[in-house]
């Protein structure tokens, strides 16, 4: 790991690149995505409009000392604060944001729109689309099938399910934006993934949750499968404790796609049900640990997430965000071994990820050669996704 480690942090602080057109164009666009959603009052446009010019000029100002969980930012924060957002790291600086757009909505404050997620009503809208009702009904199909066929489609579903976050979708246009065709992974390690997960073995799971919608309503078909097939006596999945980078899931979520699964016809409902169950016996936990709305690395969890990882036959890390904070948020040549970058990870560990922001580890020099070759935006454009495990 020594000769890698120094690969730079990604920043915003480039012009025309990825994060840049994050921080610079998404952000200030979801601002006013989320305005025209609710009928917010003037003091929430106000702040609103001052997070919208702060966040595209401005020096990045700490919490007020009264705010929700400001001593917690005032740790995370204190090299950041008083510098330009673009100076900062991407992940700190994207986490931060929407810390920011919570509490200019009032999610934080006595009073009546405390707790409403700002980005409900786009969540629950993908689940009422004909691609998804499209996706439930092709359960009919796909749940007759052997099992070992089942196993690959699902976990296929749950992978690609990826590329559905609405932050992506803010700025993805064409092939990006409607997720046509599925290109071959660009690292397949799924044979090693169900190896760790037999039939008939103890073991236990834990799915670390992405978004909401349309990704999630796979992930719980996925773990439903798990289950059902006994590749797994447990499953813990772990959502976010609030609302963070627009379609993030969080308990909220789970339980909307547990209602839209046990509501719709044929498998899909069997599946709700049987999922409504293993929460109910304790085969199936859902949980929200703090860290997962932390600023951080996975590298600098804390102990009793390492201890309850650690306890886990395998986690898998879903989606893009997920991977950055496992690697590392850093331009590592994309051939660093995933194994060595994983290395501190307290068990067996797995990535499904589409391929939405720079970093990228653990591809081979021909796979590389080819997508340089061909295209100039692999890594972002979320055309191309990965299977990667450490056992
Ligand atoms: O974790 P997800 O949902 O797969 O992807 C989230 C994400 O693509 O959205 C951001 C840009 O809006 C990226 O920086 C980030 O990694």
């Amino acid at each position: 790991m020594s000769d890698t480690v120094d690969a730079p942090v990604i920043r915003a602080d480039e012009p025309g690149s990825f994060a840049r057109s994050v921080l610079a164009e998404r952000h200030p666009a979801l601002i006013e995505k989320v305005r025209d959603a609710f009928p917010y009052g003037p003091e929430q446009h106000r702040a609103l409009d001052a997070l919208r010019d702060n966040s595209a000029e401005g020096t990045i100002p700490p919490l007020a000392p009264t705010a929700y969980d400001h001593d917690r930012w005032e740790v995370w924060g204190r090299e950041h604060f008083g510098r330009s957002w673009f100076d900062v790291p991407f992940l700190w600086a994207e986490s931060y944001f929407y810390r920011r757009l919570l509490e200019a909505v009032g999610y934080f404050a006595d009073g009546p729109w405390r707790g409403i997620d700002p980005f409900r009503p786009f969540k629950q809208a993908e689940l009422h689309t004909p691609q998804a009702e499209a996706e439930l009904a092709a359960l009919d199909d796909v749940l007759r099938r052997p099992a070992g066929e089942q196993a690959q489609v699902l976990v296929h579903g749950s992978l690609w399910g990826n590329r559905a976050d609405l932050g992506f979708r803010l700025s993805a246009t064409g092939a990006e934006a409607t997720g046509a065709a599925t290109p071959p992974l660009v690292a397949d390690d799924a044979e090693a993934l169900w190896s760790l997960l037999p039939v008939g073995s103890p073991a236990t799971l834990c799915v670390v949750a992405d978004n909401a919608g349309r990704e999630l309503l796979p992930d719980l078909v996925l773990i439903d499968h798990v289950l059902h097939h006994g590749r797994a006596e447990r499953v813990v999945l772990q959502v976010k404790p609030y609302p963070y980078y627009v379609s993030d899931a969080t308990t909220e979520d789970v339980v909307d796609c547990l209602r839209r699964l046990a509501g719709a016809k044929g498998a899909a409902a069997g599946v709700g049900g049987r999922l409504w169950a293993a929460l109910g016996d304790g085969r199936l936990t859902v949980r929200a640990h703090d860290f997962f709305r932390a600023p951080l690395p996975y590298q600098e969890m804390p102990g009793d997430l390492r201890r309850e990882f650690a306890g886990a036959t395998l986690t898998v890390m879903k989606g893009d965000l997920n991977y950055r904070r496992l690697v590392g948020d850093r331009m590592w040549p994309p051939t660093t071994s995933f194994a060595d970058r994983t290395g501190y990870f307290p068990g067996p560990v797995a990535a499904l990820r589409t391929l939405k922001s720079d970093v990228i580890v653990g591809l081979d020099e021909p796979t590389v050669a080819t997508l340089d070759a061909r295209e100039d935006r692999w890594r972002t454009s979320g055309a191309h996704a990965l299977i990667q495990v450490r056992g």
